[in-house]
């Protein structure tokens, strides 16, 4: 064999060095340019040597593709790849988030959130196992997750994507980063990316940093915090990620005090790859470098230069991929961003994607098909919903409990807009960016979930929108009132108020005023709970988005397993209290940490 790097026994670093040494800087920068799959194809990703495609939000080959459509897209695209003169094979991102959601037919997790009250972190680590299997399965070696926000304000629209307010609570669920890549093998070395074959994928650390910390929870706002609570708040995560061998860390749209990370020198290069020692790549977020400015894109060739100089590695363009080629070529060209920095960024992709073992195996192993959405799997994310649950109030009088509920009653009310949708239950980032209402993939919902588990001689009465008529004449035992947030994400999902919509309130209110009642609230969030609402029910659950196995909120409702969750972060009494880390966390509805077990 005349090219080491073609040499699956040779030690990585020197197959890195080696097809270094072969490229031209058409070959180089192309590598670090990912582009969006709606403008990828077979013959520009050969001819222009591009490094990466991704999946941008919810894009996807058609709606309701399955595994084996992905795979066949993604294969197709990787033909370009493996035709160019080196043969350097692409990698292809995803936001597996909460399972590999934007699949049809995969198994959805509960958001982080719902994870972080579990404050389990083998169930993350192998959440992260299960949700690689199903990844690959779609032929994607690379999942953006996780996200290791450290969120602060739950008026912000990506709240439910952090595990926490707590620090170390988001450091034990870096598990994730182990479940997805594998358990690096003992005297792996620090800081160096790892992935344990091909049932693993490569993960994202993101968003470097200080995402969940900005002025009034604003989505790509500014983080103003001091260096100690910098590096002792937002960036602790980090550092267990790289000693998982992270494979790459996603830069944040955000600021730190005015200073927009995305080129943030000192953070991006002298503490994350230098002090720290961290050997993956770097990538920017979605347009970022367009972002960078106002109007958006405009002196986009100043936006990479500052990227490319701070640190940044690969460019999720995602389509004005022949701009940025240009202008980055260019750049080079002039000096003004020097060979050195352009051949580190490129032995980190090569690095990595010889570690993911794409050289050798660049196509999907199509025997992991079988695997996707199978009952293992979903029974790993019951587990994790009945865990997550958290049990905020349990009677009127403490000394007797409301529930568990009596499976034989003789009729239960199921009502609230919440009872009976898929979409709501997984909220965003499932099956399209934002995530909508209705069927929108293979699950259980919360009104499946109680017919399957309830006596033969129960009756349920199904009402979304319960009113007078629905109470005349009937003698219920008691009612199970879901209510919530419609799915969101991103800036989309920012919010000043918090108040439960869709009637959720007056609905609980309604119903507990007439019959025994435990009410679900299904949101990413903390949201406005008035006095009265908590007063008139006899229960009252925080369910989070627990994703697609309702089942997992009906064990702990029946008593088949007790309610463990915890709260992640503190419930607030009202809006004007947030920020509460700022505010002191003083009078909180309910504090951090709480969670009743029955
Ligand atoms: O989907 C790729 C990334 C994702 O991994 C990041 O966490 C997230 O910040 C992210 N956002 C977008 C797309 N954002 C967008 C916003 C407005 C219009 C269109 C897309 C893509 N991505």
């Amino acid at each position: 064999m005349d090219c080491v790097y073609k040499d699956p026994n040779a030690p990585v670093e020197e197959r890195v060095k080696d097809v270094l040494s072969r490229m031209t800087l058409e070959e180089k920068i192309g590598q670090m340019t990912q582009i969006e799959r709606a403008v990828a194809n077979p013959s520009v990703i050969r001819d222009r040597y591009i490094g990466s495609v991704l999946s941008g939000g919810g894009s996807r080959p058609f709606e309701n593709a399955e595994s084996s459509d992905w795979a066949d897209m993604i294969d197709e695209f990787q033909k370009g790849a493996v035709e160019t003169r080196l043969g350097i094979p692409i990698f292809y991102g995803t936001d597996a988030i909460h399972g590999n959601n934007n699949v049809w037919g995969a198994t959805i997790f509960p958001h982080n959130i719902g994870l972080g009250a579990t404050r389990d972190a083998d169930l993350v680590r192998r959440i992260g196992v299960v949700t690689a299997l199903e990844t690959r399965a779609c032929g994607a070696p690379y999942a953006f997750a996780p996200c290791v926000a450290v969120a602060k304000d739950p008026r912000w629209g990506r709240f439910y994507e952090s595990y926490s307010e707590d620090t170390e609570v988001v450091r034990k669920m870096t598990s994730l980063v182990t479940g997805l890549q594998g358990q690096p093998p003992e005297g792996h070395p620090y800081g160096y990316p790892y992935v344990a074959g091909r049932n693993y994928v490569m993960a994202s650390a993101k968003h470097f940093v200080g995402d969940g910390a900005t002025e009034n929870g604003t989505n790509e706002g500014n983080t103003i915090a001091s260096h100690d609570e910098i590096f002792n708040i937002h960036l602790a995560p980090y550092i267990d990620c790289i000693a998982r061998g992270v494979c790459t860390v996603m830069a944040s749209y955000s600021s730190w005090n005015g200073d927009k990370m995305h080129t943030h020198r000192y953070l991006l290069t002298e503490v994350l790859k230098d002090k720290l020692g961290f050997k993956g790549l770097v990538i920017t977020d979605w347009e970022a470098l367009d972002r960078l400015t106002d109007p958006h894109g405009s002196d986009y060739r100043q936006s990479i230069k500052s990227t490319i100089n701070a640190g940044i590695d690969m460019v999720m363009v995602p389509f004005r991929y022949e701009l940025f080629l240009e202008e980055l070529l260019s750049l080079v060209e002039s000096g003004e961003i020097s060979m050195a920095r352009i051949d580190d960024a490129v032995e980190r992709i090569l690095r990595v994607k010889f570690v993911a073992g794409l050289f050798e195996h660049p196509f999907t192993d199509r025997s992991l098909i079988e695997l996707v959405g199978c009952e293992v799997h979903r029974d790993v994310a019951r587990e994790a919903v009945r865990k997550s649950l958290v049990l905020l109030k349990n009677g009127k009088d403490p000394k007797k409990p409301f529930l568990p509920l009596d499976r034989n009653a003789k009729k239960i009310l199921v009502t609230g807009t919440h009872a009976d949708d898929l979409g709501y239950q997984c909220g965003g980032w499932t099956a399209t960016w934002t995530g909508q209402s209705g069927r929108i993939t293979v699950g259980t919902t919360i009104l499946e979930a109680l017919r399957k588990v309830i006596g033969k001689e129960t009756e349920i009465v199904f009402e979304p929108n319960p009113t007078l008529e629905t109470f005349a004449n009937q003698d219920f035992s008691f009612a199970i009132v879901a209510i919530g947030e419609a799915p969101y994400c991103e800036t989309g999902g920012d919010d000043p108020e918090l108040k439960i919509p869709f009637n959720g309130t007056e609905i609980a209110i309604f119903v507990g005023d007439r019959v025994p009642t435990v009410t679900i609230l299904i949101s990413g969030r903390p949201m406005v709970l008035e006095p009265s609402l908590l007063e008139k029910v006899d229960a009252f659950v925080a369910a989070w988005l627990p994703g697609t196995e309702g089942t997992g909120i009906t064990d702990v409702l029946f008593g088949d397993y007790p309610f463990q969750g915890k709260l992640p972060v503190t419930w607030f009494k009202t809006v004007d209290q947030l920020p509460m880390h700022v505010r002191g966390n003083s009078d909180p509805l309910f504090p951090f940490g709480f969670g009743l077990t029955a």
